[in-house]
């Protein structure tokens, strides 16, 4: 298959914050390189990395990705909007799920819940364990904002709970909410791929018959006692009233995919809906959650 790689101008200040954002945007891979070309792939979750004073971010997308809405996302959050450095090239096919593949590996979120590339050993066999492959959608659990989620669900008692995950993407969340013991989880999804891939992870974790899968055009009305938002802020101000009908009186709600400075402005419009908890931040991005009044 061929690939889109987008190659935005950076620095070490810069370098990490653009690659979250590619990352938001449906990056499949994040590299870094330098004046000089030598690469970094992208960090595992704790590692420490050095950038260069002038770092190129390279984000890999699937040639069917929409890169008119990304570039448009990035022109509106880039500090430099009128000189943002860019370059949209395309790709012949290489082996670039293999080195993504060889730096997933199994992480602990909150006191339960693991998440293991479907390829590897489980470590904590009698965990609750989640065997994925994001296949072409988002979601491995490596970035900030899904691990926020993972760790909200994580401390929740769900057994026998109905719970719906609004921009599901790899089906991560959706699967460990059924782990973690939900009765039933209702997927929804703009990405027919994301859509497909949590199809196929749900069949992996022998779920498949408690995860209905929707593209928002189908979406049911439906009233859960859990709902997990994991998209942009963007979306989450303009869905506020569609995503909150989803939640019963009383109802919890976790918003992510929000960087740190649009936290306090979400979490004043969604306080018309549901009393708001304090904001957890984790690295630059941050989960607002709440009851539904
Ligand atoms: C950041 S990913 C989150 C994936 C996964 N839930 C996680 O936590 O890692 C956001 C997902 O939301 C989907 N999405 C974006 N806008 C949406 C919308 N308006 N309605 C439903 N899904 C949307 C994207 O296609 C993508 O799969």
């Amino acid at each position: 298959m061929p690939w889109i790689q987008l190659r935005l101008a950076a620095n070490e200040e810069t370098a990490e914050k653009y690659s979250d954002w590619l990352s938001a945007c449906g990056a499949q891979a994040v590299t870094f390189i330098d004046a000089k070309d030598t690469p970094i792939y992208e960090p595992l979750p704790g590692d420490e990395v050095t950038y260069w004073s002038n770092t190129v971010v390279m984000g890999l997308y699937d040639a069917s990705h929409d890169m008119e809405k990304v570039i448009a996302y990035l022109h509106s959050i880039h500090p430099d909007k009128q000189d943002m450095q860019y370059k949209l090239e395309q790709l012949e096919d290489k082996d670039w799920e293999r080195e993504w593949m060889d730096n997933f590996h199994p992480m602990k979120f909150g006191e339960r819940l693991w998440i293991c590339p479907s390829w590897r050993e489980v470590p904590e066999p009698d965990a609750v364990n989640v065997m994925l492959d994001p296949g072409l959608a988002f979601g491995t659990g490596t970035h900030p904002t899904t691990a926020l989620c993972l760790t909200w669900l994580d401390g929740l008692d769900l057994k026998g709970k109905t719970v719906v995950d609004f921009g599901c993407g790899s089906g991560i969340l959706s699967l460990a909410a059924l782990k973690l013991g939900a009765e039933r989880v209702i997927g929804i999804d703009i990405d027919p791929q994301a859509l497909q891939a949590s199809k196929a992870n749900a069949e992996r974790n022998g779920v498949a018959d408690r995860l209905s899968l929707y593209l928002p055009a189908d979406q049911p009305s439906l009233k859960a006692d859990v709902v997990v938002a994991n998209i942009l802020a963007g979306p989450l101000k303009e869905l506020s009233s569609i995503i909150t009908s989803y939640v019963k009186s009383g109802g919890l709600l976790a918003l992510s995919g929000i960087l740190e400075e649009q936290g306090e402005a979400l979490s004043q419009i969604y306080d018309q809906f549901c009393l708001m908890n304090p904001i957890t931040v984790q690295e630059e991005w941050v989960r607002l959650d709440g009851t539904r009044r």
